[in-house]
């Protein structure tokens, strides 16, 4: 197939991309962050890949300076899609004059001082620059994020990768050897190579960027089934579900490890007193605090109401009223900002080999919380086996 003819039909298919991308970003469930900026980014990709392939049937203005401003826009654009999928922001000043400037150089190239070559490797060069960084933020900026084995993620960062490796061959190959001086619709094997890969790897890259948002999407989603909306803590079907799992591996190993439960004293004077909202912000409030308070592999999951339950695996009782007396002295010395004063009550229980339920764990756990409760509030109680 002929540069030409593989331009169009990349430019085809990416419109057609950009039209799906397009549907996806206003029938997804749950806002993507950067969509709207990917989907830019590919129709300005059909934009270019259309005006490069009228090259010579449409002025060079359209076709060279058009045509390349496009693209370099275009990845701009994409890049800055990713940053925001991954909340960071892009620099655009730096981004846009670094494109002014090379499309201007471009134009000069064409018309001042007519060189194909300065003009392959100045743009080849910017647009492997700005895809390597793209490629780079994928992999640094979605790993932190613990998206980096989803699918979307791997796709982006492969062919963001091998457009890189395509732009950065091509800029190369025209400084090196001479066929790198023929024109972008000549009919050598090489040019054939170079446009038939940097058209599919644009076409992948819109595919890439429908998965990562549909990735997106479904963590969302799974993310809901098993979190608590007002408070952000595990809900009670992920709490029974590590807690069946956390007995099985004490029934198996042995290992020992302690729950706890806290409950608000007097929560309903504060929503009597000071309503309803300021009462779920104690909630939400209470969570944090007590989440910042305890080991990363320990869970934390709204019981219900203002009842939370704190599982620590492979702690002895003596740690968890360490860390359950740590979480009661911090949340009743002080108060969060502008919310009212408030203390918790705890009953702690550990696993015993004759535990054959997490129901009958929580119900100890229940029963040291209400003695705690009757012995005055703003203690801890620990349970018999
Ligand atoms: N704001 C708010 N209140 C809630 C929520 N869930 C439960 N509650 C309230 O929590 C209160 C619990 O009251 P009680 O069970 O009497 O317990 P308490 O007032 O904390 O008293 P003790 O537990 O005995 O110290 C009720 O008033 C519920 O309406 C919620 O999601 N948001």
């Amino acid at each position: 197939m002929d540069p030409r003819t593989s331009i169009l039909i990349g430019s085809i298919t990416c419109g057609l991309m950009a039209l799906v991308l397009t549907v996806l970003a206003r029938a997804t469930p749950l806002p993507v962050p950067g969509m709207r900026r990917w989907v830019l980014g590919s129709w300005l990709v059909f934009l270019a890949l259309l005006l490069l392939g009228l090259r010579d049937w449409i002025t060079n203005l359209g076709s060279v300076t058009l045509g390349n401003g496009a693209l370099i826009l275009a990845y701009i654009v994409w890049l800055s899609g990713t940053l925001e999928y991954g909340q960071r922001r892009i620099r655009w000043v730096p981004w846009l004059l670094l494109s002014a400037l090379v499309t201007g150089t471009v134009t000069w190239f064409v018309y001042v001082d007519e060189s194909y070559r300065a003009r392959v490797v100045i743009v080849a060069g910017l647009c492997a620059v700005i895809n390597a960084r793209h490629a780079f933020v994928v992999m640094r900026m979605l790993g932190q994020h613990q998206r980096s084995k989803a699918l979307g993620t791997s796709l982006t960062t492969t062919w963001l990768a091998v457009l890189t490796v395509v732009y950065a061959s091509r800029a190369l190959h025209a400084i090196a050897l001479p066929q790198g001086n023929s024109g972008l619709l000549t009919q050598d094997a090489i040019q054939i190579l170079y446009t038939g890969g940097f058209t599919v790897c644009n076409l992948m890259l819109v595919i890439a960027f429908a998965t990562l948002a549909s990735d997106h999407v479904r963590a969302r989603i799974e993310e809901q089934v098993v979190r608590d909306p007002l408070t952000g803590a595990l809900n009670r079907r992920a709490l029974f579900e590590a807690l069946e799992l956390e007995l099985q591996r004490s029934r198996r190993y042995g290992r020992k490890f302690c729950i706890a439960m806290l409950d608000i004293d007097h929560f309903k004077k504060v929503n009597d007193q000071f309503g309803h909202l300021v009462g779920d912000r104690v909630l939400a409030s209470t969570c944090r605090r007590a989440t910042s308070l305890i080991r990363p592999n320990d869970v934390f999951a709204r019981y219900g109401g203002e009842e939370f339950l704190i599982l620590m695996p492979e702690t002895t009782l003596e740690s968890a009223m360490q860390a359950a007396e740590r979480i009661r002295g911090e949340i009743g010395s002080n108060a969060d900002d502008n919310l009212p004063c408030i203390t918790v009550s705890m009953g702690v229980t550990e696993w015993c080999a004759d535990d054959v339920s997490a129901e009958s764990m929580v119900a100890r756990a229940d029963s040291a919380l209400y003695v705690a409760k009757a012995n005055g509030r703003n203690r801890i109680e620990i349970a018999g086996s």
